[in-house]
């Protein structure tokens, strides 16, 4: 457990005490890096970046060394100004590299300005990255490079201290081949044509970030104005699609403002990648990523956007100091993205999201997943010798925005509750922190509601495994529509489901649609009749919708109906996003009729998938 402010109880919070984080094998306690300039140069032939750092360190105590962390990268050479800096690499289990300069004196305070050159692992060895043949892009016009950072992947495209607990400033310039475009997650500074028929696009990211939310993505892509502040952008028979789907992301960062306070990163820009891309969404700074299984074709699965969004606030600005502290990040977001969606689509929205995210994504996941005792069910786990990707799963989104809901309705203050967020996420920005900071914080404000937040089992809450030892009060009405429905389908006669009233569910919103295929999938298994009636009545194996048509695939696997086979291996063939191939490839693996045809297409996809995907598929076929 991370020791920022290991005494528990206090509230005098020191949210600069230098956080340990075990995800890290650089020396971040006694250096830090200020700023980075970038100079690469994208290698689409060689699938590489290659290029050089320029590190500003400053040194926060006496030392004599400055500890990188790395991944698969070839250094080539150190320099401090004209003077070469001896250096060395070591291999180190589970986190890469440790790279160690030997700088001699390095007195606290003074800083050095560290020039490294070096290439980052070809193909897959870049574990952050993706390279994509023109072939299996959407338009097939030119190859495509996309980046995923977080946790600790930043580590194989640039040499640095890969923890939240650093956060440094950066700059870049980057050399793509002709008609190509480039994006970061900063502010384009413009671009210049070289000799060679090539683009070098220049960057500046005025913000201190932590190095998770370092990103790039380079192809053939177009623009379309949202906004004067909000672009998206996508290859170009995606890009108009992608323009309707998000016309709404101007109002939810409006919304988000008005909750959170000003937005200070300038530009909100969206990038559609490749279906390949391996999660809904990634905020990164000035350019959040999303998959395009967000394009339903009726915007009903744009809370996504409201969730990255809401990351430039909680996450971005204010950080967890290392992955134990996660829900910082995430139970925060989504704390604050069902506000923004309560606000501009209506209270009941925002119950209905609560309801499910309690009991359709958090208590599956601590019963069934990891069991109830495991250690990734606490909201704090103990990551030691832990890569935070393996302990990755919905109980910091969900654990955690329950959390601050119950609080909520225990402390019962109203609007008094969204003003402690805006003071909380001023008072802390641009800091990493631990829980015990956000904790304290809350008690230095509530001096009056001491009494109701010592009542709060703290322990429970945040260190114990399992579920959690209060639920929040939820508003059930539009969810036991959902849930009558999925009964009927579970239990009526045949004759009764023969004649049921398809519009009922036709008429429903889709997170409702999908609230009552979660809720049949819950239930004991079909008959094989009756999923073929469910497929037939709602017309499952044609939506465009990915929530919908994951849902109906659970269902249909989970019942043994073979005709679904194909599908769900058409499915997993066509899209990378975890949170679905994931739960479908470990219910092909487990069905003895499908898991030879399943590890074929598993295989056959390797080089069409990100790296994250593949480990996260690779462990589950090795588990029997
Ligand atoms: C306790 C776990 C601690 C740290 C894990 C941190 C990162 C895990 C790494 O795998 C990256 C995750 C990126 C997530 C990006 C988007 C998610 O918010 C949404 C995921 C679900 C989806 O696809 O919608
Ligand atoms: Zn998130």
């Amino acid at each position: 457990m991370c020791l920022a402010n290991a005494h528990e109880g206090s509230h005098h919070s020191a949210p600069d005490a230098l956080m340990r984080d075990a995800a890290t094998v650089s020396n971040n306690e006694e250096v830090a890096i200020r700023h980075i300039s970038l100079d690469w140069t994208v290698d689409f032939d060689r699938q590489c970046i290659y290029g050089s750092a320029l590190l500003k360190c400053e040194a926060l105590k006496d030392t004599d060394k400055v500890v990188l962390d790395g991944r698969e990268l070839a250094i080539h050479g150190i320099t401090i100004g004209d003077t070469k800096v001896d250096y060395d690499v070591e291999n180190v289990a589970v986190f890469g590299q440790r790279i160690s300069l030997k700088l001699g004196d390095f007195p606290q305070g003074s800083t050095k300005d560290v020039l490294i050159k070096y290439s980052t692992g070809e193909g897959p060895k870049a574990s952050a990255l993706q390279f994509i043949e023109k072939e299996l892009t959407a338009d097939k016009v030119k190859p495509y490079l996309y980046s995923q950072c977080q946790a600790i992947h930043a580590r194989s495209i640039v040499p640095c201290m890969d923890t939240p607990a650093n956060k440094q400033t950066y700059d870049a310039k980057v050399k793509v081949p002709e008609g190509m475009v480039c994006l970061l997650s900063a502010l384009g500074t413009g671009n210049e044509k070289t000799e060679d028929g090539g683009t070098i696009y220049s960057f500046n990211q005025p913000m201190p970030i932590a190095s998770y939310l370092f990103a790039i993505v380079a192809g053939a892509l177009e623009r379309r104005e949202i906004s004067p502040r909000c672009d998206v952008w996508a290859e170009p028979s995606v890009v108009d699609k992608a323009r309707y789907e998000f016309e709404d992301t101007e109002k939810m960062l409006a919304t988000a403002e008005e909750l959170m306070g000003k937005y200070v990163w300038s530009r909100y820009d969206l990038v559609v990648l490749p279906p390949s891309f391996p999660f809904g969404g990634m905020e990164n700074p000035c350019l959040t990523f999303v998959t395009p299984t967000l394009i339903a074709g009726d915007r009903s699965l744009t809370s996504v956007v409201a969730h990255e969004i809401a990351h430039s606030w909680t996450g971005n600005l204010v950080t967890n100091g290392n992955w134990e502290h996660f829900w910082l990040n995430e139970g925060f977001t989504v704390f604050c993205e069902r506000k923004i969606m309560g606000r501009l689509y209506g209270e009941s929205l925002r119950q209905f999201e609560n309801i499910t995210g309690w009991e359709d994504r958090m208590l599956p996941t601590i019963n069934e997943t990891f069991g109830p005792v495991h250690n990734y069910t606490r909201l704090v786990p103990d990551l030691t010798g832990v890569d935070p990707d393996d302990a990755f799963s919905t109980i910091p989104y969900e654990k955690g925005s329950a959390f601050l809901l119950y609080i909520e309705q225990q402390l019962n203050i109203g609007e008094r509750y969204e003003q402690f967020f805006r003071e909380y996420l001023a008072h802390f920005a641009q800091k990493s922190i631990a829980t015990d900071d956000w904790k304290n914080f809350l008690y230095e404000k509530m001096q009056d509601k001491k009494e109701i937040l010592d009542n709060i089992d703290w322990i429970g809450w945040l260190y114990n495994p399992g579920v959690p030892p209060n639920k929040p009060t939820f508003e059930e009405e539009l969810v036991q529509e959902c849930r009558d429905l999925a009964n009927l389908w579970g239990n009526a006669s045949d004759e009764e489901i023969a004649n049921i009233d398809v519009e009922q569910f036709n008429k429903m919103t889709s997170v409702q649609q999908v609230k009552v295929l979660d809720s049949i999938e819950a239930l004991s298994p079909l008959s094989h009749q009756r999923v073929e009636k469910l497929q037939e009545k709602y017309r499952l194996n044609e939506t465009c919708n990915c929530e919908i048509r994951f849902s109906w695939l659970l269902i249909a696997l989970k019942a043994k109906w073979t005709p679904v086979i194909p599908q769900a291996l058409a499915f997993v063939a066509e899209i990378g996003r975890v949170k679905y191939v994931k739960p479908i490839y470990t219910k092909l693996f487990a069905w003895e009729e499908s898991r030879e045809k399943a590890i074929e297409t598993f295989k056959k996809n390797i080089p069409f998938m990100h790296p994250i995907t593949v480990i996260v598929i690779n462990s589950l076929m090795a588990k029997k």
